[in-house]
């Protein structure tokens, strides 16, 4: 088992005893360990010896019920050694008439005291908020503690001692009373738990008093014993007296003549000798500590009643001076005394906010969800809405009570909030006070159309009625930015908060019907919305089918530029006459070879372009037709230029072999230097340029939308001419 032993499971420490006795071990996960397992496969032979082992692996967390419990119960072993061993030491009567029964207590006492123990150190601890369960570390922190040798001593045989002094001596037991800190734990532990703390925290102070008058008493007659009974009159009488004799007359005699000096208010009759003197000057001064802790605590637990009084409702006192000094009418403050009244009598706790303010917010949301949600959820706007709304808004929403006859709102009044009816009645009434068009009761709302902004509402944001409350009315207010942020995630509650509005507005000839316009509106906007997303979508087409056609016609450049790369190499085997002579008879147009032919129809542009397309080109203007012309013209020349250029590489490659093929290298080497120099570049440069001018035409495209689709299909044309002509060849 690690240091640790786990997260602390939440399960009932009742439920996984039992699971120990049916033999079974439960795990920190909550289902049967390794050794349930075994227990199950095993016949259940030896109950006994597997109950005592899985006892001993018991660990309890302080926090469950059974550790309190067990706290509880360990009160009456303390409290009991407390009276009763000094009670038997200072009335010996009193100790030998019931010695068996003492006997029999002390041995009790003596046994809660053992099992106590061993609940100590099967009890976990918290580190770092994680339950530690293992039990041989436990064992040493409680061994090393000092708790352990506090339990120790208050468990030291000392009963042995009464061989030596005899049974009279209950005294022998007096280390009993070490156990006293346990009291205080489970005093502590009570007071955290109780509903009414003020009164525990009462009765813990009259406990400790009784406990110290009786302790006192026990002394006194001790003392009267021993200076003689009856020989002044500060002792207790001579008990041989019998009006004095009985044990009980004794113990309550002292336990007055004790309790009057502790509460200093009775008259005690002087002491006589040192030792009287003693024992009342000792007495006086914890008298004054008994009566200031009295008072100091009863005053605590006033002002703390007084303390929540004020949080829970609001300052009566306050308000009444405050009215006193105003002069205010008779009536009115007896309005404002009854309302007072009914919130006291009723406990309508106004400052819910401010109560609930200390406690962090997920705690804060469950007791408002508690308190609230039952209301909440029977009205009818509520009633379908999530829970997690609901929780929103039962933070938001503040009590308000209305006495008799007050009015919650009035028409015309701009409204801030809308009420939830939580108990009460109240009426919508007309404006002499009397007619009244409707009656509002529990779970209804109103207050909601003059904060809506309802399209058409004639009203705008002022009340459109008088509400007037019939009896004593509880309501809740919530108010408009509150209502506004929670409904903005809720549009379904909205709606049908609108429409309820709208049908009240609707019986009171209040409402401009524009609700079909904006029907229209949110139509128009939800069209307009459609058709731009369409639109898009056609857009997004498009582009993808030019980007494949980019690319197709990329791979075509790059094909042709090999073809032409070929063609070159062939001319190189050509005669060099009748290469310059073709060369020559393409540069003119008249060349069979039908590349450069092909090259001069997309020079000369338009000559040879459809009628359609020509006409089409006209109808554009010039603008385009002189860029495409110019920029045909340019790639022309210089493709002559380039063509003399590779005339003249040829002719001297033809002239010897050797030096061609130094001429090549040289310009090869040069090709790595130079760009356009380069011997063989010139389809390049052609292609170059050509990718220039679609470059250019692409521009004017660009600028001349509808040019385009037009231009394009001439490429097209054109393209297609040359793709037929390089199957051809
Ligand atoms: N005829 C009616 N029946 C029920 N409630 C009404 C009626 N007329 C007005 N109300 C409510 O009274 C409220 C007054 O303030 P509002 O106008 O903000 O919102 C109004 C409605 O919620």
């Amino acid at each position: 088992m690690d240091k640790t032993g786990g997260a602390s499971i939440r399960g009932n420490q009742w439920q996984r005893l039992l699971s120990w006795k049916r033999g079974k071990k439960v795990t920190e996960d909550g289902e049967d360990g390794e050794n349930g397992v075994k227990d199950e496969a095993k016949p259940n032979t030896n109950l006994g010896q597997k109950l005592k082992v899985k006892w001993t692996e018991l660990v309890f967390d302080p926090a469950e019920k059974f550790y309190y419990v067990w706290l509880q119960v360990m009160i009456f072993p303390i409290i009991y050694n407390w009276v009763i061993i000094i009670l038997r030491t200072c009335f010996t009567t009193i100790a030998f008439n019931y010695l068996t029964v003492w006997m029999t207590l002390d041995y009790v006492a003596d046994l809660m005291y053992l099992v106590d123990m061993i609940i100590t150190v099967h009890t976990g601890y918290l580190d770092q908020g994680i339950l530690i369960k293992d039990l041989a570390h436990l064992k040493k922190r409680y061994l090393r503690s000092k708790h352990f040798q506090r339990d120790l001593v208050s468990l030291l045989p000392t009963d042995l001692l009464y061989f030596v002094f005899g049974l009279e001596t209950p005294m022998v037991r007096i280390n009993r009373l070490v156990r006293i800190p346990r009291l205080d734990e489970a005093l502590d532990r009570m007071e955290t738990r109780t509903s009414y703390p003020n009164t525990f925290r009462i009765t813990k102070l009259m406990i400790y008093i009784f406990v110290l008058i009786h302790w006192n008493a026990c002394l006194y007659f001790a003392l009267s014993s021993y200076i003689g009974f009856g020989s002044d009159r500060w002792v207790y009488p001579n008990i041989s007296k019998p009006e004095f004799a009985s044990m009980r007359r004794q113990y309550f005699y002292c336990f007055w003549f004790s309790a009057q000096i502790f509460t200093t208010v009775g008259d005690t009759p002087l002491p006589k000798r040192e030792e009287e003197y003693l024992f009342m000057i000792a007495d006086l001064l914890i008298a004054v500590l008994v009566f200031a802790s009295i008072v100091g605590n009863v005053g605590n637990v006033i002002t703390s009643l007084r303390d929540r009084d004020n949080v829970f409702f609001p300052n009566h006192e306050l308000v009444k001076a405050y009215l006193r000094s105003h002069h205010i009418s008779k009536e009115l403050r007896q309005r404002i005394d009854n309302w007072y009244q009914h919130l006291h009598i009723n406990k309508k706790i106004m400052r819910e906010k401010e109560i609930l303010e200390q406690l962090p917010l997920h705690l804060r949301t469950e007791i408002a969800v508690s308190v609230h949600l039952p209301t909440l959820s029977k009205v009818t706007i509520f009633q379908s809405c999530e829970k997690s709304l609901l929780e929103e808004l039962v933070l938001k929403l503040t009590p308000q009570v209305f006495s008799p006859g007050e009015y919650v709102c009035r028409k015309g009044d701009v409204g801030h909030e809308m009420y939830i009816i939580r108990e009460g009645k109240l009426a919508v009434v007309a404006d002499d006070g009397v007619t009244e068009y409707a009656v509002l009761t529990d779970s209804n709302f109103f207050g909601e159309i003059s904060i809506l902004n309802i399209k058409g509402n004639k009203s705008g944001n002022r009340r459109t009625a008088n509400i007037r409350s019939i009896g004593y009315s509880d309501l809740f207010s919530l108010s408009k930015e509150d209502l506004t942020d929670v409904l903005s995630e809720f549009p379904a509650a909205k709606r049908h908060l609108e429409e309820k509005g709208r049908q009240i507005l609707t019986k009171m000839g209040m409402l401009v019907d524009t609700g079909e316009e904006n029907e229209g509106e949110e139509d128009n906007v939800e069209t307009k919305i459609n058709t731009l997303e369409s639109n898009l979508e056609i857009l997004q087409t498009k582009l993808a089918r030019l980007m494949m056609e980019l690319e197709s016609s990329n791979r075509k450049m790059q094909a042709r530029v090999e073809q032409l790369e070929l063609e070159v190499a062939a001319l190189g085997n050509q005669p060099l006459e009748d290469e310059e002579e073709r060369i020559k008879r393409e540069l003119r147009g008249e060349g069979v070879g039908e590349e450069v032919g092909w090259e001069r129809e997309e020079a000369e542009g338009e000559e040879e372009e459809g009628l359609d397309a020509k006409v089409k080109k006209e109808e554009q203007g010039e603008d385009g037709n002189e860029l495409t012309k110019d920029g045909d013209g340019e790639s022309t020349k210089s493709r002559e230029g380039d063509v003399e250029k590779m005339v003249e590489v040829d002719k001297s490659g033809l002239k010897d072999p050797d030096d061609q093929e130094k001429k090549e290298k040289d310009d090869s080497e040069k090709n790595k230097d130079k760009g356009d120099d380069r011997p063989g570049k010139g389809d390049g440069a052609e292609i170059e340029l050509e990718e220039e001018k679609e470059e250019k035409s692409g521009e004017v495209d660009s600028e001349e939308g509808g040019e385009t689709a037009e231009g394009d299909s001439e490429n097209k044309d054109m393209k297609q001419k040359d793709e037929g002509q390089t199957k051809k060849e």
